[in-house]
């Protein structure tokens, strides 16, 4: 029988871009682990509804997910993407480019967190947030989130149970401390209003007040 996923995910047509983007991830040896085809889906319909101009991407891979939240972005609106590997930025950005958002897309390269420190400096401000990077980092990503959104941003981030080891209590490593903290503060933060969805590898998404 086939998973709710599995069975979501076949009602649609094949989407030759995002399929490429997959192709080329593997051929340039990585390892694809791209947000979830139906949860793609869902970045774009969130960043539609929400009407964003401006979008902060943590974790920029091959460009799937990024080419997911620029199809919802409003005609002049941008995507900043943030991530570690300059090959990584180099691939997405190829990708944005062959989807037509080329115009729409920006990379900054190295450590999130010192990028992040650089626009909290500069006064940067977005609507919607996409966290899908290292998971140790997830609280630090979320605090500075919430400290660089406009009222009434969004928040997403992936892979909240880490493919269970989140859910076990005989895992306790960085990543997964690391991950029930991102957990508990996307629930329990005063500043923010949340839900949790639990298909696939679970995705938290939060309103900042
Ligand atoms: C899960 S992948 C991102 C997938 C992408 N969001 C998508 O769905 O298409 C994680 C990415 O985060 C990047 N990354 C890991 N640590 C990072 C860091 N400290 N700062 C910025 N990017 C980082 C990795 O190089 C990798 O490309």
């Amino acid at each position: 029988m086939q998973t709710p996923e599995q069975y979501s995910e076949d009602l649609y047509l094949k989407d030759e871009v995002l399929e490429q983007v997959r192709q080329s991830i593997l051929d340039s040896g990585l390892n694809d682990v791209s947000i979830e085809t139906g949860y793609g889906r869902l970045l774009t319909l969130l960043v539609m509804s929400s009407g964003a101009k401006s979008i902060l991407e943590i974790g920029a891979l091959g460009g799937y997910s990024g080419i997911c939240l620029a199809r919802g972005l409003r005609e002049d609106g941008k995507l900043l993407s943030l991530e570690l590997k300059e090959a990584n930025a180099q691939l997405a950005k190829n990708n944005l480019v062959n989807a037509g958002f080329g115009h729409a897309v920006n990379y900054m390269i190295g450590p999130a967190l010192y990028s992040l420190e650089e626009l909290e400096s500069r006064d940067d401000r977005f609507d919607f947030f996409f966290i899908d990077a290292d998971k140790e980092n997830y609280p630090n990503y979320l605090e500075y989130a919430i400290r660089l959104s406009h009222p009434g941003a969004l928040i997403i981030g992936d892979n909240t149970f880490l493919r269970g080891r989140t859910l076990n209590s005989d895992k306790n490593g960085p990543s997964v401390l690391a991950m029930r903290k991102f957990n508990e503060m996307i629930a329990r933060d005063e500043r923010l209003i949340s839900a949790f969805l639990p298909s696939y590898d679970g995705l938290a998404l939060a309103r900042v007040k």
